[in-house]
């Protein structure tokens, strides 16, 4: 789905954070990308969803060359992308059906545009998926009284009804409890593989990259230094990430 030869990427005046990363990556795969600190790891989601200029690499997805769009067709590609940060941007005040119902707002007709309505088969479709996060009985609850975690569960579900085919998941967990943390990234894991969505995921926790994700990779000096499928890490697997 996605391939990238030798990206790099360097901040003015001389700061390469990333340098030369090669990868593919398919469908169906939740990547926990692992990194200390400052290693780069938001950069890299940029430069992935091309926010950021690349100092150089060859992107390719589903099969196409996309390394030198112009504006208007990274604008159209972006539609099928969506970026979850720690603090999802709902509006609080909104149901959790609402919030969710709020990404469609661009694909609506104009009329139903005009008019704020929804058809009948999206407020279905927006109870589904809030079904599908164990948030049914909450979708009329304002957003403002739902937990750290179920708001993350939300935007999961506005991404899902936009048609996200890949996500990108800045620290979706960095603030919750243990548990809440976990419900996240099985939410995650599962629309993953039921949606055949590419899903990659910053983290801090080890264990929880360990737990959830099919693959792994380690961000270090600018480079991807691991690159493994879901398992417990080595202790020298650590080490070279963490150094
Ligand atoms: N717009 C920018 N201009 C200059 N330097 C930047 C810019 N954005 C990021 N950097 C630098 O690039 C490096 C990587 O930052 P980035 O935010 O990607 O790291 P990160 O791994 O996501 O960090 P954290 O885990 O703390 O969120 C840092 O040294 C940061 O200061």
């Amino acid at each position: 789905m996605i391939i990238v030869r030798s990206l790099s990427k360097t901040f003015p005046p001389d700061h390469r954070v990333l340098q030369r990363i090669s990868f593919q990556a398919d469908e169906g795969d939740l990547i926990a990308l692992l990194g200390a600190s400052g290693s780069g790891k938001t950069t890299f989601f940029r430069c992935l969803m091309l926010k950021e200029k690349w100092d150089e690499g060859q992107y390719i997805y589903d099969g196409k060359d996309i390394t030198g769009l112009n504006a208007w067709e990274k604008f159209q590609l972006r539609k099928q992308w969506v970026y979850l940060e720690e603090k999802p941007g709902l509006n609080e005040k909104k149901s959790a059906v609402k919030n969710v119902l709020s990404a469609l707002l661009f694909k609506k007709s104009w009329w139903r545009f005009l008019t704020n309505t929804v058809s009948e088969d999206d407020h279905m479709e927006a109870m589904d998926y809030l079904d599908r996060v164990g948030l049914l009985d909450k979708a009329h609850e304002p957003v403002e009284k739902l937990s750290g975690g179920e708001k993350q569960r939300v935007a999961i579900c506005k991404a899902l009804i936009k048609g996200a085919r890949v996500i990108f998941a800045d620290e979706p967990v960095s603030g919750l409890d243990p548990e809440a943390a976990s419900r996240v990234l099985e939410d995650l894991r599962t629309i993953c593989r039921k949606n055949k969505i590419l899903v990659f995921c910053s983290l801090h926790q080890v264990e929880l990259a360990e737990k959830f994700a099919t693959r792994i990779w380690g961000l270090s000096g600018g480079k991807l230094v691991v690159d493994i499928a879901g398992r417990r890490l080595t202790q020298r697997e650590k080490d070279l990430i963490f150094k």
